[in-house]
């Protein structure tokens, strides 16, 4: 049997996504562990109610309301509590103790992004975010690593799945925008506050994030326009496939190239009417899809899940690799 050495893994929050990452580390540590090269170490979970009911039943021994003593001794430290604070803080404790950090917190990162980056960069620490953008589709990492030696011109797709599957129950089955939130909320799709996914709040966070990778730069939130899905109205839908369209939630990032001074970006969320032969109309339920133009490598399409029941397996995939990745 091989030995692995052990890497000490505290996670912060056991909700929708923090319960499956738990669950996962305990069912398949050994796999991961062949993987990794390295014991992943479930050493503890932070929470805030140790009796509240959870998706996953978990060892109770594991439980604490202790963060802050969690995050001390400490490899890795996966917040999935979501929100600004604590959040924010405890990142910054780990950061600041030496732990490398993974977040899906696009609310934190697209408010507070340059604040943790710098104090990772200060320790030499490491903060991955993949699960952050578009569920399990694997975008920030080749934006990143892979794409870093070219130019990016263009970031545009449907990286919000509450307001895909909406639209897309309003366009095939003629429900409205109320019953197809409700319906999404039962699946999970939907953020604890809905009005993040039907405002654009949610696809905004995500287009700053994408934005700053793309661009090599930092697009604050508030430069980021954003218009959710409240106004579309049946009638439009149905006038929009009538004229050979569909409407798709759209977050779209752009270099504005200019010869005589550096380039501008423009980032902005709003529905948009997707011809019915574009790769984009063919996006359904709650699956997102990106599309990446640049300058040598061309036309790039992502795609996969992005939110929901099946989101938390995606979501672990993209929360587990960076783990793998940190030992
Ligand atoms: N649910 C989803 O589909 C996705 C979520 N995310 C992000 O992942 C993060 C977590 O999302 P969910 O699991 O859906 O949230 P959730 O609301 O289901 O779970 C949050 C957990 O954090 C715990 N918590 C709250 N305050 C705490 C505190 N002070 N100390 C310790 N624990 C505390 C809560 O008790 C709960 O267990 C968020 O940043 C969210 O934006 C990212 C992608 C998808
Ligand atoms: N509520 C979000 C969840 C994932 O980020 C969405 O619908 O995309």
């Amino acid at each position: 049997m091989i030995e692995y050495r052990n890497v000490k893994v505290a996670l912060l929050g056991a909700g929708s996504v923090g319960s499956q990452v738990a669950r996962l580390l305990l069912e398949q540590g050994e796999e991961l562990a062949g993987r990794a090269g390295a014991g992943l170490e479930l050493t503890g979970i932070a929470v805030r109610d140790l009796d509240a009911q959870r998706d996953v039943e978990l060892p109770r021994d594991l439980f604490t309301t202790d963060a802050e003593s969690l995050i001390l001794g400490s490899d890795i430290v996966v917040e999935l509590i979501g929100g600004i604070e604590p959040a924010r803080t405890l990142i910054l404790q780990a950061l600041g103790s030496g732990a490398d950090v993974i977040t899906g917190n696009k609310a934190l990162l697209a408010s507070h992004g340059p604040e943790l980056f710098e104090a990772a960069e200060q320790v030499g620490a490491q903060l991955y975010y993949e699960a952050a953008v578009a569920g399990a589709i694997p975008i920030i990492r080749p934006l990143r690593e892979s794409l870093a030696g070219d130019r990016i011109l263009r970031v545009m797709g449907i990286v919000n799945g509450t307001t895909n599957f909406i639209l897309d129950r309003m366009d095939t089955l003629g429900e409205s925008l109320e019953d197809a939130l409700e319906q999404a909320t039962a699946l999970g799709y939907a953020e604890a506050d809905p009005t993040a996914d039907i405002e654009g709040y949610d696809a905004a966070q995500k287009a700053t994030i994408l934005a700053s990778l793309a661009f090599h730069t930092s697009v604050p939130l508030v430069a980021v326009h954003r218009e959710g899905i409240t106004g579309v109205t049946h009638e439009q839908v149905v006038a929009a496939r009538k004229a050979g369209y569909v409407v798709k939630l759209l977050a779209i990032c752009e270099r504005l190239l200019d010869e005589e001074v550096s380039d501008g970006v423009a980032a902005r969320v709003h529905p948009a009417l997707v011809p019915l032969g574009h790769p984009l109309a063919a996006v359904h339920g709650a699956k997102n899809a990106v599309f990446v133009e640049a300058e040598a490598a061309g036309d790039l399409m992502f795609y996969g899940a992005g939110a929901g029941e099946s989101r938390r397996r995606p979501r672990f995939s993209a929360i587990s690799c960076r783990p793998l990745a940190a030992t």
